[in-house]
């Protein structure tokens, strides 16, 4: 489908003498003291998913401009077509159906091959943790894989903790580095380890480098009768079912090339979370984005909390110039979201051709980065409120902790609970305080810290001076149970989708990341022999250098 580019409809240009107008100068603290009703008007609910979208720079008019470029990039019809399986993954031929995997079954695209392999798949996860607590069954999970083989398990199962089985534990290996899997062996029991080779291409070098020293390590910890163990202690996760027969593993979940990595948690690549939280759990995760996907599919434009985050994106980075977005979930287990979206996001939507490969003459994915709440406002929060750069702070706060189902004494109990409302005040703070900002004049009237005396009260209220103004959404969950965090991150996964769309590039394909394993695999053998002709001076005298 071929739809105009968003810099070539007229709401583009309505949309950039709006912020001449009106969107630069836009004030949070006036919006909020004009209109009583800015927090419920900008307040949307989704499954699972409530956002406050009203600290956000836009009035109005943004939105319905918004709206509009959505309407004139003719969003609703490639939502279709996406939904629809069409090919839109167009510069490798594929379709996109990451959706078809949350389906109920009998729903959905390719629904009989999705529930063959689920099925199957939480049969064996079942006979796993079954064995976990008998004396040579199954108690560490180990998963090897890089990216979106990767980055979805690593962040879900310590956002679920509290449904982790309680004699599971996972571990994940994905850099080459060494360093990563050789801790991990220092701790296994060969006996009792299940290693998963994850990789949709199964070509992957890293994967595939610490695939062998796992076998290795295996061979030797596990003694006699190793060679016979392999088949029942290594799993392959693929759509690369021969090239892991040929690696020598024959229990194996595959997907389809219709799933990409960054969007495969949801396809056999999630067999550790099913691992840790169980069949019941994993459906559960399921149908959380399952319901997210029907919210996307159906609401209108204007109550579509992806496709209005999406908009808010397009607004922000093409019009405000804000080049950044920091995540802060106020909740430990999602310390891993910010970089499962830097791939997310960043992988997607990290391109500057559009469809055509024309040359985009307007920007793109912002860098996405973060870290769980409180630890970064001890940390760079100081830069969010007081540096020269403006970047919307997306805070995600949920209202009841979860801690797992053993007993906690009452001391403990009543403990947690302070320190929870103490999480959800910081929370709450953050954003208020990047919205309401300090006056110097304000910062005059508080007294100085003695120390600072000298340098004489204008200068210091000055230092302490915050502009304020700074927006941020805060997205709030109830709990964060298997069928929120599926509902939240599916949000996130069509929210880059509508973003994306808006700018007219494939948010599917990642050639970026070519090119370096490409150079990689051509300097690999010069490490050991140590040519460097032809080389630039600085890759050759670096090679130089490190090697041995
Ligand atoms: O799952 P694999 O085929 O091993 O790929 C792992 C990762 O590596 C690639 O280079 C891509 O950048 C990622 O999108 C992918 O998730």
């Amino acid at each position: 489908m071929h739809a105009p580019r968003c810099d070539q409809t007229p709401a583009w240009s309505a949309l950039a003498t709006h912020f001449d107008v009106a969107g630069r100068a836009f004030d949070l603290r006036q919006a909020f003291a004009q209109e009583p009703g800015r927090a419920a008007a900008l307040s949307l609910a989704a499954p699972e998913v409530h956002a406050d979208l009203s600290k956000n720079h836009w009035d109005a008019t943004t939105r319905s401009l918004l709206l509009q470029l959505a309407r004139e990039c003719q969003l609703e019809a490639r939502r279709a077509a996406l939904l629809a399986g069409e090919p839109v993954n167009h510069t490798e031929g594929r379709a996109v159906l990451h959706t078809a995997l949350r389906a109920p079954k009998g729903q959905g695209a390719f629904s009989e091959e999705v529930h063959e392999v689920l099925e199957r798949m939480l049969a064996f996860v079942e006979a796993v943790r079954a064995s976990a607590c008998e004396p040579d069954g199954i108690r560490h999970i180990v998963n090897i894989g890089i990216g979106g083989s990767d980055l979805g398990p690593q962040m879900v199962v310590p956002a679920l903790d509290a449904w982790v089985h309680p004699q599971i534990q996972c571990h994940f290996v994905s850099n080459v580095d060494g360093h990563d899997i050789v801790p991990v062996l220092r701790r296994l029991d060969a006996r009792r380890t299940l290693f998963i080779v994850a990789s949709k291409t199964f070509t992957t070098q890293e994967t595939m480098a610490n695939a062998e020293v796992a076998r290795a390590w295996f061979l030797q910890a596990y003694g006699e009768g190793a060679e016979a163990a392999i088949g029942r202690h290594f799993v392959a996760t693929t759509t690369n079912i021969e090239a892991a027969a040929r690696f020598g593993i024959h229990t194996t979940f595959g997907f389809w090339d219709w799933v990409g990595g960054r969007y495969s948690l949801w396809s056999a690549i999630g067999l550790p979370i099913a691992l840790a939280i169980g069949a019941e759990n994993f459906r559960a995760l399921l149908a959380g984005a399952h319901a997210m996907d029907r919210h996307f599919a159906s609401a209108p434009l204007e109550a579509n909390l992806p496709i209005q985050l999406g908009l808010l994106d397009v607004w922000y980075r093409n019009f405000h110039g804000y080049t950044s977005r920091s995540v802060a979930p106020y909740h430990q287990g999602l310390k891993r979201l910010p970089a499962y979206l830097q791939q997310l996001e960043m992988e997607s939507n990290g391109k500057c051709v559009d469809q055509d490969g024309a040359a985009l003459p307007y920007g793109t994915s912002p860098v996405v980065w973060g870290e769980a709440g409180t630890n970064g406002q001890h940390a760079y929060f100081q830069m969010l409120h007081q540096g020269t750069d403006v970047i919307p702070v997306e805070f995600i706060a949920v209202k009841t902790p979860e801690y797992g189902p053993a007993p906690l004494p009452d001391a403990v109990r009543t403990g947690l609970a302070d320190q929870h409302r103490k999480l959800l005040a910081n929370c709450l703070a953050q954003s208020q305080a990047l919205m309401q900002g300090k006056a110097t004049e304000e910062a005059l009237g508080e007294k100085a810290p003695t120390a600072s005396k000298s340098l004489g009260a204008l200068t210091i209220a000055r230092h302490r001076t915050f502009p304020g103004n700074r927006p941020s959404t805060t997205l709030v969950l109830e709990r964060l149970t298997p069928a929120s965090l599926g509902a939240l991150i599916a949000l996130y996964e069509h929210r880059v989708w509508a973003s994306g769309a808006l700018w007219g590039i494939n948010s599917f394909d990642q050639w970026g990341v070519e090119l370096g394993k490409a150079l990689c695999s051509q300097l690999l053998p010069r490490l050991a022999n140590g040519d460097i002709s032809g080389l630039d001076g600085s890759t050759a005298a670096l090679l130089q250098r490190l090697r041995h």
